[in-house]
């Protein structure tokens, strides 16, 4: 376990000629490294490694996921990403941005090895985790932002649309809830998550064709705020977006938050175990395992 606390040195970024500028740990982030982007990939590990950026000046922190070769969701990982996120509200963390440290891709959604052969009891482990994962993020006392700096499928958009504000980075990246093309069923949550932040009539065109967004599309229909044309764009625009909450009290506003997001976020805290069984059944029947086995073939094929 590495137990580092990585400040920006007045805005420059936290590598300066390949340096890193470390100071004291002063808390512990389980799992988590903070590494150069070119080193990323000789960091892979089953639970993933996470980036940890905290800002002095501000107290936001940037957190940067990283499990080569796509970000791709298992238990540790995301685990781990919760460790992160229990972390940052103990030490009172004012504001967090939320991206990937791998080229390319932000999140590519759950791990389907999870899925695919998987037992009744390995899926429970997974999904259990992948629900208190996201009810965390989703109810983060501090503002969040996704900066989405790659491809955003599946569980991806989730995470992103979670998030208070999502930037993307334009134009050759897509994402969206895009499970009807793979023959499998977006959970509830994950549904009302894109109601709340779409409406219904778009929501339901996108969930029913499993719509990958292009960046300008999904700006069109709400699914981001802003498109940006490179990432220091968009740290910039996450860092102005969390800068209007400096003067804003913290409690008013989480609260606010809270209220507006807790239908979404009590409806799974009451149906945990019904959204359990639903996956256990969906995703163990063999028609399901069938089309995941090819789907899972398809894209090694590539
Ligand atoms: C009720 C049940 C509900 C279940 C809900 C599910 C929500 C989900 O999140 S399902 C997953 C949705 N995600 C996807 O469909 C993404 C699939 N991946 C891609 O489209 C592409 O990989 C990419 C656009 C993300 C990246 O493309 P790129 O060309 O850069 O890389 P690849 O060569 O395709 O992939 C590299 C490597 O990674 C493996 N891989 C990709 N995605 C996943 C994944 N989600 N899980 C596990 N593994 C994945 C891919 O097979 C390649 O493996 P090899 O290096 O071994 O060939």
């Amino acid at each position: 376990m590495i137990i580092s606390f990585h400040y920006n040195i007045g805005n420059q970024g936290i590598f300066h000629n390949s340096i890193m500028f470390v100071k004291k740990a002063l808390f512990a982030v389980p799992n988590s490294k903070s590494l150069p982007i070119g080193l990323v990939a000789r960091f892979s590990s089953a639970t993933g490694d996470i980036g940890v950026t905290v800002n002095d000046k501000t107290g936001v922190a940037t957190v940067k996921l990283q499990r080569a070769p796509v970000n791709s969701l298992n238990t540790g990982f995301l685990k781990n990403i919760e460790s992160t996120l229990d972390s940052l509200e103990k030490e009172k963390a004012r504001g967090l941005i939320l991206t990937s440290g791998l080229p390319k891709i932000f999140t590519a959604g759950l791990d389907i090895l999870e899925l695919y052969n998987c037992t009744t009891e390995s899926l429970t482990t997974f999904w259990t985790q992948l629900q208190s994962t996201w009810l965390k993020l989703h109810a983060t006392s501090f503002p969040s932002v996704a900066l989405i700096n790659g491809h955003a499928p599946g569980a991806g958009c989730q995470l992103a649309m979670s998030c208070e504000y999502r930037i993307m980075l334009g134009p050759k990246y897509t994402i969206g809830l895009n499970e009807t093309k793979m023959g499998i069923i977006a959970p509830f949550w994950f549904v009302d998550t894109m109601i709340d932040t779409l409406g219904p009539r778009q929501a339901e065109l996108a969930l029913t064709s499993g719509k990958l967004f292009t960046s300008s599309e999904a700006l069109k229909v709400g699914l981001i705020d802003e498109e940006v044309g490179s990432e220091e764009e968009g740290v910039a625009k996450a860092e102005a977006f969390l800068s209007q909450y400096a003067t804003i009290p913290g409690t008013a506003r989480k609260l606010t938050k809270l209220m507006i997001r807790e239908k979404t976020i009590s409806n799974l805290v009451k149906n945990k175990d019904k959204d359990l069984k639903n996956v256990i059944d969906l995703i163990t029947s063999a028609q399901v395992q069938k089309g995941l086995g090819l789907y899972l073939q398809s894209l090694k094929k590539k």
